[in-house]
C-alpha cells in the first residue's frame, strides 16, 4: 500500500475531505484520493492532417512535379519519399512546411476537435498538446499557437507543450502517429498510442504498442485500460 504522503506527491486530488471514524487513515486516504490520468495528445497527424495540408499545398505550388498519393505514403518523413521519388524534390517539400500560413491552415483530423474537447471534460483528466515545431521558427511555433486557439478555443492555449523532445514530458499516455519517439530520457513515463496516419497504416509494431486507429475508435476505452492499469498497480 502506497502511503498517503505518497499518494500526494504522485499528483493524486482529494476528493473529499475530513477522515471518518472507524477507518485507518490509509484507507480513508485510499478511498479518498482519485489518481489523475494525464494524457498527451500530438498535433501534426492527429489533431491537424499535415499530410494532407501538405499534398495540396505542393501541388498548386509545383503542378509539373511528381506527387505520392496519401495512400502510397511511407515513412514518417515526407521529404525522404519525395526526394527518393526524385532527386530534388526534397527541398521542394521541405519549402511547403516552411511557408508562412503552412500549419494555420491545416484542417482539423476528423472527429479530433470534438474528441479533444471532451477528453478534456473528462473528471481526473488532464489533457496536453504535445507538439514539436519545425526548427525554421519564423511561422510554425506562433500558428500551431493559433490554430490551437482558432479550434479549440483560447482556454487549450493553457495546454500546449512545444517541445522537439517528448521524451522528457512526463504523463501516462501520449496519442501520437510518429513511430519511433526517442529521446534524451530512455524510459519515457507515458505509454505511446500509435494513431494510424496514412505514412503508418502498414507497420507492424513492436509489441505492446497499441495503435488507434481514428478519433471514431475507442479513445475512451484506451484512457480507461490506462486508469484501471495505474491504479491496480497502485501508481
Ligand atoms: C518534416 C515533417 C514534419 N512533421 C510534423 C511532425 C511535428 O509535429 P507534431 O509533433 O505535432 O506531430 C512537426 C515538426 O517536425 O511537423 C511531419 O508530420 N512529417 C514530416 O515529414
Ligand atoms: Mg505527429
Ligand atoms: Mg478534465
Amino acid at each position: 500500500m502506497i502511503s498517503a504522503p505518497n499518494l500526494l506527491r504522485r499528483g493524486c486530488s482529494l476528493a473529499t475531505t475530513g477522515l471518518r471514524r472507524g477507518t485507518t487513515a490509509a484507507n480513508s486516504f485510499s478511498a479518498a484520493m482519485t489518481r489523475r490520468l494525464r494524457v498527451l495528445v500530438d498535433m501534426d497527424g492527429v489533431l491537424a492532417d499535415f499530410e494532407g495540408g501538405f499534398l495540396k499545398k505542393y501541388q498548386s505550388r509545383y503542378p509539373g512535379e511528381p506527387f505520392i498519393e496519401l495512400e502510397d505514403r511511407r515513412g514518417f518523413w515526407v521529404s525522404e519519399q519525395y526526394e527518393n521519388r526524385k532527386p530534388g524534390l526534397r527541398e521542394k517539400a521541405i519549402s511547403i512546411w516552411e511557408a508562412k500560413d503552412f500549419f494555420l491552415d491545416l484542417d482539423p483530423i476528423e472527429g479530433a476537435v470534438e474528441a479533444v474537447k471532451e477528453m478534456a471534460r473528462l473528471s481526473n483528466t488532464d489533457v496536453f498538446i504535445c507538439t514539436s515545431p519545425i526548427k525554421r521558427y519564423e511561422y510554425c511555433p506562433y500558428e500551431k499557437y493559433a490554430w490551437v486557439e482558432k479550434h479549440l478555443g483560447h482556454e487549450f492555449l493553457e495546454q500546449i507543450v512545444l517541445t522537439r523532445d517528448k521524451t522528457v514530458v512526463s504523463a501516462d499516455l501520449l496519442i501520437d502517429d510518429r513511430p519511433d519517439i526517442t529521446g534524451a530520457e530512455l524510459n519515457p513515463t507515458w505509454e505511446h498510442i500509435l494513431f494510424t496516419a496514412c505514412h503508418n497504416k502498414q507497420l507492424l509494431l513492436p509489441l505492446p504498442t497499441r495503435r488507434l486507429p481514428s478519433w471514431n475508435h475507442d479513445w475512451k476505452g484506451i484512457l480507461e485500460r490506462k486508469r484501471s492499469e495505474l491504479n491496480s498497480s497502485g501508481q
